[in-house]
């Protein structure tokens, strides 16, 4: 071989070499995992219309949103579950506590009107106002105007000074019964400054801000499970033990039956081993269970520019009395004024007149206006005034607080379904969301299904969850509603309010 040749030979292995080093290098960057928060987010943009995690309470138009399905058919345990005419609930009228941790601007006025309130007692209230003992009646007026209106255009806007005078209504009908709305506008301060006067949190990455919170699952269910997972060389005991913390955490049995068999399976196929791997697979799999795909964004922004004929975003917020359903419309109001928006408060709680003074001062305290009703008021003539008010002056949305306090299922199916099907003689209801006290394990689960029952639900607040060791509800009652956990409270600070995002909730149970 001459020296020429070697030469050759040499120089080519060079050539082969050098591109072997290079795709090898081209091959390892593509495959690196990502460790850049921006460039998460921009995998689960997109998904579960616009929700990014991370990325605070996500809003959107109920025209953007396709309609939640309720796969009722995937539901698992049915058996011995309320049916029409049962319970929906065990009335909660014991005293509880109200707002007693946030600093609220009280005037005077609003003393005085707190201690005329108070004083008349529980007792009091179910006897005094003659109006509680009447049959409600379906609202005539509102079926008039929206028939007028659907002739004639809009209805005629309700004069400002009926507004002022606190107890005037445009309605004769309801003067009669003395259930009328009345509303109640902040005039002393323009909107804006009032909102300014309060800050309020960014809703962006408060779950995390707020993770330690979840403590009480955390213990259970993640240091639980992990401690279990992690010492390895499981045996039938071992994974019995772990169903067990899945269960007490209130996963439910279908899914804590998936979850141990995805684990099984996964364990096995992988050769985890370790806590480390086996932290990272049990991630995985809660992550999954939650259905990270599910559309988790509140559907409150308008359809269109409301002062240029668009129309507001209409929000119904349902639920047993005292599981936090006047709280979460406050919060929910906050959140979407510090998003710029501009918000109406229908106060249709009218059971209780201490939740009406609650919502009142929720939305003074974000320039909000509110509609509400005298105690005993028809819900329904309440939330339709409130829905109507909010057109009239142009909002961005409508949050309307329903009664919860209705002790039969055959009771909630009329109250409530009257009160969405009003509303919807005025405008489009874009989202339902029912709240539920996770501290209620089961019960919750059997109120959601009523309540599923009676109104499309198309979104589940889930509250109190910083005072419960059993956050596993939250897969539960997804998977038998079929409907997205959408927010959670984890206090009741008034910007406790978090959207669920379930990387961030499972890292929390799991830190
Ligand atoms: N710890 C905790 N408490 C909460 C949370 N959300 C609401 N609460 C408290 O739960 C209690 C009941 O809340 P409300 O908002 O009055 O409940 P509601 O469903 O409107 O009750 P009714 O007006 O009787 O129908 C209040 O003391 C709230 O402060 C939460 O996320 N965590």
């Amino acid at each position: 071989m001459t020296t020429t040749n070697v030469i050759l030979i040499v120089v080519a292995a060079l050539v082969v070499l050098a591109l072997l080093v290079g795709t090898g290098f081209l091959l390892a960057r593509r495959r690196r995992v990502s460790l850049s928060r921006d460039e998460q987010r921009d995998t689960s943009a997109g998904q579960g219309g616009g929700y990014r995690t991370g990325g605070g309470v996500s809003l959107s138009s109920g025209a953007d949103t396709a309609v939640t399905e309720h796969p009722v058919e995937e539901r698992t345990e049915t058996e011995g579950q309320p049916a029409v005419g049962d319970d929906a609930a065990v009335p909660r009228d014991s005293e509880r506590r109200g707002i007693v941790d946030v600093p609220l601007p009280t005037t005077s006025e609003d003393e005085a009107a707190t201690t005329d309130r108070d004083d008349s007692s529980v007792e009091d209230a179910g006897t005094a106002p003659e109006t509680r003992e009447e049959p409600r009646q379906e609202p005539a007026v509102p079926e008039q105007q929206t028939a007028a209106e659907d002739s004639t255009g809009p209805a005629p806007e309700i004069p400002r000074e009926s507004t002022e005078a606190g107890a005037a209504t445009s309605a004769p009908e309801r003067s009669e019964t003395g259930s009328a709305p009345e509303r109640a506008v902040p005039e002393e301060e323009p909107e804006s400054e009032r909102a300014g006067t309060e800050p309020i949190e960014p809703s962006a990455g408060r779950l995390e801000r707020l993770r330690g919170r979840l403590s009480r699952s955390r213990s259970m269910l993640g240091q639980g499970v992990l401690g279990l997972l992690g010492a390895g060389d499981l045996d039938e005991e071992s994974w019995e033990e772990i169903e067990d913390t899945l269960l007490m955490a209130d996963i439910g049995a279908a899914t804590s039956s998936e979850i141990i068999e995805r684990l099984r399976t996964e364990m096995a196929a992988r050769a985890v081993r370790g806590p480390e791997q086996a932290r990272a697979l049990l991630r995985e799999v809660l992550v999954e269970a939650l259905g990270p795909e599910l559309p988790r964004s509140v559907r409150a922004l308008p359809h269109g520019d409301p002062s240029d004929g668009g129309k507001p975003a209409v929000v119904l917020v349902v639920g047993v009395n005292g599981t936090g359903k006047t709280t979460t419309t406050g919060k929910l109001a906050r959140v979407l004024v510090a998003d710029g928006r501009s918000v109406l408060l229908g106060a249709a709680d009218t059971f209780r007149a201490a939740a009406v003074e609650q919502l009142g001062t929720w939305g003074e305290r974000v320039g909000a206006e509110v509609v509400r009703g005298n105690e005993g008021a028809d819900p329904a003539s309440v939330a339709f005034e409130a829905v109507q008010r909010g057109a009239d002056t142009g909002v961005d949305a409508i949050l309307v607080d329903t009664a919860g306090r209705l002790h039969t299922k055959t009771g909630l199916m009329d109250e409530l379904g009257k009160v969405k099907r009003v509303v919807e003689k005025r405008a489009q209801v874009d989202e339902v969301l029912l709240v539920l006290d996770a501290t209620t394990g089961q019960n919750g689960l059997a109120q959601a299904r009523v309540f599923a029952d009676v109104v499309d639900v198309t979104g589940i607040v889930l509250t109190k969850l910083d005072g419960t060791a059993k956050g596993g509800i939250v897969f539960q009652v997804q998977r038998e509603l079929g409907v997205p956990v959408k927010l959670v409270g984890l206090g009741e600070g008034a910007d406790d309010l978090a959207p669920f995002e379930p990387q961030a909730f499972v890292d929390a149970l799991l830190e």
